[in-house]
């Protein structure tokens, strides 16, 4: 059993602000259970999980702890065994396939090569994923896609076929499609994997910049928890499919976190300015 922040009495509690105040929420959670088909497994138990409307929220944990499967759930390609999901205050199942893509943007870690597709065809495809790839372009769709391939910093790749892309080349196509759908929600399963540190750097100053000048609520799954601490404005920390705590990184990120989820065992292990990226070169929600 997972040794847990919560107590009873916190296990619904909202997600608050620093100052203590619930924050509204995008993405609501309830009571759930997830598994995988081919196992009875349960994966992960949560009684409540909050996506604050309008910020940045970090999941954080090991390997292994249930982050992706809970970000699967949200985006409503694992069905929860038991339990809701809510966007906006409707459910997700209320939503046609085709309604969701135009709520919530999802970039997932199991993005297909599509070999012979072209990066612009695939940006293209991820604004309207109902329409052929030979339908004719309307302005509109071609500055939503340009400005896509921009932000993701691959203007020079639009006509490369994926299958000739390298991993860290592809994974700026896949975000490319998912920023060119811009939608007001945006579910990323750790978009910083494979890049460089300039690429980091303009990825996650892209969705800071999403955030601050068109008010996307993200919810990111990052691996490094310095990095996450100083990016988000809310951390989801996870331990063995649970929710261990959450709310600012101030109030999550502490001693007895790092010893219970990350298995440090003392503060003096932690070292909190050892980052691969260097500290100037990161959007800081502090600044
Ligand atoms: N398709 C699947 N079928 C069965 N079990 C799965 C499947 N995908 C993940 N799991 C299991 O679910 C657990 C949680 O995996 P998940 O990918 O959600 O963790 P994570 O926190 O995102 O990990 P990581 O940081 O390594 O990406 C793991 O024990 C894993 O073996």
């Amino acid at each position: 059993m997972a040794r847990t922040r919560q107590d009873t009495t916190r296990e619904r509690d909202r997600i608050t602000d620093g100052d203590g105040v619930a924050v509204e929420s995008a993405l609501i959670g309830d009571d759930l259970e997830l598994s995988y088909p081919t196992t009875d497994e349960t994966i992960v138990d949560c009684a409540r999980i909050d996506i604050p409307e309008e910020a940045v929220t970090a999941l954080v944990g090991p390997n292994g702890s249930g982050k992706s499967t809970l970000l699967k759930a949200l985006s409503n390609h694992l069905e929860p065994a038991t339990g809701t999901v809510e966007i906006h205050g409707e459910p997700l199942e209320s939503f046609s396939q085709k309604e969701l893509a135009r709520e919530l943007g999802v970039l997932s870690q199991e993005n297909d090569s599509l070999g012979s597709i072209t990066v612009e065809d695939l940006v293209y495809h991820g604004r309207y994923p109902h329409r052929s790839f030979f339908e004719s372009v309307s302005d509109e769709d071609h500055d939503a896609v340009e400005r896509a391939i921009e932000l993701a910093g691959i203007d020079d790749l639009r006509e490369t076929e994926l299958g000739q892309l390298s991993g860290g080349q592809k994974q700026l196509a896949w975000i490319a499609m998912v920023l060119a759908q811009d939608t007001d929600v945006l579910l990323l399963d750790e978009p910083t994997t494979y890049l460089d540190v300039h690429h980091q750097f303009r990825v996650l100053e892209t969705i800071r910049q999403l955030n601050e000048e068109r008010g996307v609520t993200v919810a990111v799954i990052l691996h490094d928890i310095s990095q996450a601490a100083r990016f988000a404005d809310y951390l989801i920390a996870m331990q063995d499919g649970e929710l261990y705590d959450w709310g600012p990184p101030e109030e999550v990120v502490t001693e007895q976190l790092l010893a219970d989820v990350f298995g440090v065992e003392a503060a003096v292990e932690y070292e909190p300015e050892l980052q691969i990226l260097p500290k100037r070169a990161l959007p800081d929600r502090r600044t």
